[in-house]
């Protein structure tokens, strides 16, 4: 059985405490979008071990057991003792990009077994369990655009579409930590609610709707601030990092005719929103 964990985007983030457990809360808005990597498990007959992790397509640091797709697997195999699989991983969306690409993979770990061994978990459950393997997996469950508050894993669905809009995606070759990112951040409560913002037309959004990360890694990675920069000359209509970095995305209107991207060796990703 297959299936194919998409990437997401981060729309607006402002980070507005720190709290006693070292976590922070913050407001974000996160949106899926079609780069995806590809997942497929079988059952695996030798059974002298629990899982084979099979990897291609980019690197991913640490080590198997370590992986998250891993970890939701062994998650779900102590609750119901699932049999030894095969896991091939197909990686296509960058880490450490601000993507989620491995919060993802495991969301869609914890639904490819949910439907392969017929576990019946509800969504709500699903989301439990994905919430325990990082703060922004239980997002993937759904998968529809959220608003999320807390430690980014209190969510309520927002009413938003952008079908028509052109999405450009570069990420340069910068690994930012999720961890080290916020360590450089002072949080503060925003002016306004990125829950009010969001409802604005698209092209206000460039004058109000703010990563607060931007500040702390933008100075420490030029480059990075140099790409939103470039997106904008381009014509994007609005252009933001996303998540913690290092990947900034670029929105241009249904009709715009984007000219000559080049971001040199930095990976990049274009496609029409559906
Ligand atoms: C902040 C966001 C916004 O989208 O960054 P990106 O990962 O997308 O860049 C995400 O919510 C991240 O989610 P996720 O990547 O799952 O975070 P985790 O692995 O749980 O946490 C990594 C580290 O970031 C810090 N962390 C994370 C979330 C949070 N609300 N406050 C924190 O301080 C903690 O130091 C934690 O050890
Ligand atoms: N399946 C996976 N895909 C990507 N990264 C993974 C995976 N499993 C574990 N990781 C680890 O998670 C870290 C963050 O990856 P990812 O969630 O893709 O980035 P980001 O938090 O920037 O969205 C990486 O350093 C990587 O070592």
């Amino acid at each position: 059985m297959i299936t194919f964990p998409n990437a997401k985007i981060n729309l607006g983030l402002n980070i507005t405490e720190k709290r006693p457990d070292g976590y922070h809360n913050l407001e974000t808005v996160f949106y899926s979008v079609p780069l995806e990597d590809a997942l497929e498990i079988t059952i695996l007959n030798d059974s002298k071990q629990k899982f084979a992790l099979h990897q291609s397509g980019l690197e991913i640091s640490g080590e198997p057991e370590n992986n998250l797709v891993v970890k939701a697997y062994l998650l779900l195999d102590r609750e119901f003792q699932l049999p030894p699989i095969d896991i091939y991983l197909y990686k296509h969306i960058p880490s450490g990009a601000g993507l989620g690409g491995g919060s993802a993979d495991a969301a869609f770990m914890l639904k490819l077994l949910n439907e392969k061994f017929h576990l019946h978990l509800t969504d709500e459950k699903l989301e439990e369990y994905a919430a325990m393997l990082g703060a922004d997996c239980a997002f993937f469950i759904k998968n529809k655009p959220t608003f999320a508050e807390g430690i980014g894993n209190v969510f309520s669905p927002v009413d938003l579409s952008l079908k028509g809009y052109q999405l450009v995606l570069v990420k340069p070759d910068i690994f930012v930590s999720t961890r080290e990112a916020f360590s450089f951040i002072r949080p503060r409560h925003p002016e306004h609610s990125l829950k009010e913002i969001i409802k604005r037309p698209v092209n206000e959004w460039k004058d109000n709707m703010l990563n607060d990360f931007e500040e702390s890694v933008f100075p420490q990675y030029p480059v990075i601030e140099d790409i939103k920069k470039e997106l904008y000359r381009k014509g994007a209509v609005y252009a933001a990092m996303s998540g913690s970095g290092s990947s900034v995305f670029g929105l241009f209107n249904p009709e715009e005719e984007i000219a000559d991207l080049d971001f040199g060796q930095a990976f990049c990703f274009q496609t029409k929103l559906k």
